[in-house]
């Protein structure tokens, strides 16, 4: 597809596969998570997540998401422990979700989808920079958190509040002293498989990490994630949402879990 990629229907997951064949490939995102067939490992060891809220750095509307971008030329915000080796610094935080409550998440559990999906990206410091990092095997790590609607989120609504000013693709704005631990649940139990990235270009460099505990959201706050726009200022405007990735083959590939 020549005119970029996006999650409408000329140019969604269907037809990613055009310009990044490796959509087909063998350790792509996201997958059906059931937990009666993942695998207990009592190897695999407590996340620890190490953020340092002056880290955050900007706020970007880039016409697939809005991200939280965060300063990572030093260890002072980073992923260890669970089943990397290592050490992952975080690069970005960015949301996926859906045009009603009944869907918008990526990972599924027993087929399952819920309204959002939370994505903190990190990058392994065996290599120079995230993007030596991002084509790497081992070089991405991915915390994958749930949302579910029940009671509105007051950490949450701490970015929501700001979408207002970056709602076309290519706006951003300073974001700055926010804690990427306060949008945890209060388990950090998880589920854990090679995967890839869930856009394009859709690199198998990811070791996913999906915690099992969701955290909340109201009905009201996912209608603000709603009112971004795909488009540009100018353009038509087009509402931001449904921009998810649904279920890949799993193809043979073990999902463990941190708990019993
Ligand atoms: O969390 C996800 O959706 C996976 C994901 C993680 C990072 C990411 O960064 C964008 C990007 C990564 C590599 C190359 C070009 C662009 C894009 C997608
Ligand atoms: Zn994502």
């Amino acid at each position: 597809m020549s005119h970029g990629w996006g999650y409408g229907p000329h140019n969604g997951p269907d037809k990613w596969a055009e310009d990044f064949p490796v959509a087909n490939g063998p350790r792509q995102s996201p997958i059906n998570i059931v937990p009666k067939e993942a695998q207990y490992d009592s190897s695999l060891k407590a996340l620890k997540l190490k953020y340092d809220p002056s880290n955050a750095k900007g706020i970007l509307n880039n016409g697939h998401s809005f991200q939280v971008d965060f300063v990572d030329d030093t260890d002072s915000s980073t992923l260890t422990g669970g089943p990397i080796s290592g050490t992952y610094r975080l690069r970005q935080f960015h949301f996926h979700w859906g045009g009603s409550d009944d869907r918008g998440s990526e990972h599924t559990v027993n087929g399952i989808m819920f309204p959002s999906e939370l994505h903190l990206v990190h990058w392994n410091t065996k290599y120079p920079s995230f993007g030596e990092a991002a084509d790497k095997p081992d070089g991405l790590a991915v915390v994958g958190v749930f949302l579910k609607i029940g009671a509105a989120n007051p950490r949450l609504q701490k970015v929501l509040d700001v979408l207002d000013a970056i709602k076309n693709k290519g706006k951003q704005t300073t974001f700055a002293n926010f804690d990427p631990k306060t949008l945890l649940p209060g388990s950090l139990d998880y589920w854990t498989y090679d995967g890839s990235l869930t856009t394009p270009p859709l690199l198998e460099s990811v070791t996913w990490i999906v915690l099992k505990e969701p955290i909340s959201v109201s009905p009201a706050q996912m209608a603000k994630f709603r009112s971004l726009l795909f488009t540009g200022d100018g353009e038509a405007p087009c509402c931001m949402m449904d921009n998810y990735r649904p279920p890949q083959p799993l193809k043979g590939r073990l999902v463990r879990a941190s708990f019993k």
